[in-house]
């Protein structure tokens, strides 16, 4: 099993069309996209897409810039920190990681929406495991969020961020073109003023980088699944918003496919019988996006479109032979290379009025889950949640 592959270049002749200055891709191929991603939505909640319109060369500019910024001294990635008035910045997670035998658990159980029992894990030994961000917000005053900060260094970082934002933004309208249509909704519903307007919104992008690893395995557990160590490089969870457009840096991302994770898009059912719990690989596909539904996409479709866990787990490498004396087939050296990311979280206007839609919701058979909640509201929520302050 695996993700679907989409290809949206009927969704930008469809955008093209609008101004009347080229003719639509056929209405087939747009009709077998919509159908590819309303099946999508409602199977995984993930999908990657092909024929995006992102330049190679942009996408190039902010992997070089955000490797520097990673690469310069704690002053410098200090200089722009997340703090209560900026939720924005740089962050370093620095947290004690622990490594579990791969018997079905899964979850660094560091993130509340992490949904594994304990109990059913076996830990077989500890890690400093960590991971460092640098993200930025919108950068018109009328999203109401604060004012974009940057460091001094690297002096590319600043630009190639903000044009890489830029180019998100008209992806994500792009591809919410596609979703109304899945959902039977006019083709620029989710474009209205006050639902995703591009004054208003409160888009965030995020580079990340998690370092290099090493790790030691017992030999007799190469190739044997259920002695294997999982690593975790950033802890189950789902994501808050509408949608996010990943640009994965390699393998390691995995989603769940546990048909016992009983979840809503508030996440405060979370089930998961951690015996049962599959995790699937999503691939890593050079020059595509993969998109993910976040929670507010699963309550705005009353649960019938998914925000589905997942999370990254290191990769080995290569397999070597420890130089001291450890060469005798009873340990091995794990490598898992350094990984970089960037993940572009679409979020609504602040104010956008969030009630399930009304093809999602029958009084009879399936009546609505939630209550009508201002974006910013949920975004609150769920950050708050996962702070461990319950609202
Ligand atoms: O690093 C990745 O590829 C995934 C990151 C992610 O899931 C997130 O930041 O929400
Ligand atoms: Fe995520």
């Amino acid at each position: 099993m695996n993700i679907p592959i989409i290809d949206i270049s009927p969704l930008h002749s469809l955008t093209i069309a609008d101004d009347h200055s080229s003719s639509p891709s056929s209405p087939a191929a747009l009709q077998k996209c919509i159908a590819d991603l309303k099946s999508a939505c409602q199977s995984h909640g993930f999908f990657a897409i092909q024929n995006h319109g992102i330049p190679s060369s942009l996408i190039t500019a902010v992997r070089h810039a955000s490797r520097d910024f990673f690469d310069s001294s704690p002053d410098i990635k200090r200089e722009v920190t997340m703090s209560e008035d900026y939720p924005y910045g740089y962050e370093n997670y620095e947290s004690l990681g622990v490594m579990y035998c791969s018997n079905g658990s899964g979850g660094d159980g560091n993130d509340s929406s992490s949904n594994d029992s304990s109990a059913n894990r076996q830990q077989v030994s500890t890690m400093i495991d960590s991971k460092e961000t640098f993200s930025i917000g919108p950068s018109h005053n009328s999203s109401k969020m604060p004012p974009r900060q940057f460091p001094s260094h690297p002096s590319s970082f600043q630009r190639a961020l903000t044009e890489y934002y830029t180019a998100m933004e008209t992806l994500a309208c792009t591809l919410f073109r596609g979703l109304a249509l899945a959902l039977d909704l006019k083709m620029d519903w989710f474009l209205q003023r006050d639902v995703f307007d591009v004054t208003a919104h409160q888009c965030a992008l995020r580079v990340l980088n998690y370092p290099p690893l090493e790790y030691y395995e017992d030999a007799d557990a190469a190739g044997d699944e259920t002695k294997n160590k999982t690593v975790i490089r950033a802890g189950a969870h789902t994501d808050y918003g509408a949608l996010t457009i990943l640009l994965s840096g390699g393998p390691g991302l995995q989603l769940c496919l546990d048909p016992n994770q009983e979840t809503n898009a508030n996440n405060d059912t979370i089930t998961s019988n951690t015996n049962t719990t599959t995790w699937m690989d999503v691939p890593h596909l050079e020059g595509a996006f993969i998109i993910n539904l976040g929670d507010l996409m699963q309550r705005w479709t009353n649960d019938r479109w998914r925000s589905t866990l997942h999370r990254v787990v290191a990769v080995p490498d290569d397999i070597a032979c420890d130089d001291e004396g450890h060469s005798n087939n009873e340990r091995r050296l794990i490598r898992c290379s350094r990984r970089q990311s960037i993940a572009f979280f679409v979020n609504m206007n602040g104010d956008a009025n969030i009630v399930p839609f009304e093809s999602c919701v029958d009084e009879k058979s399936n009546p609505a889950r939630y209550e009508a909640i201002k974006a910013s509201d949920h975004l609150m929520q769920r950050h708050l949640r996962s702070m461990g302050k319950q609202t």
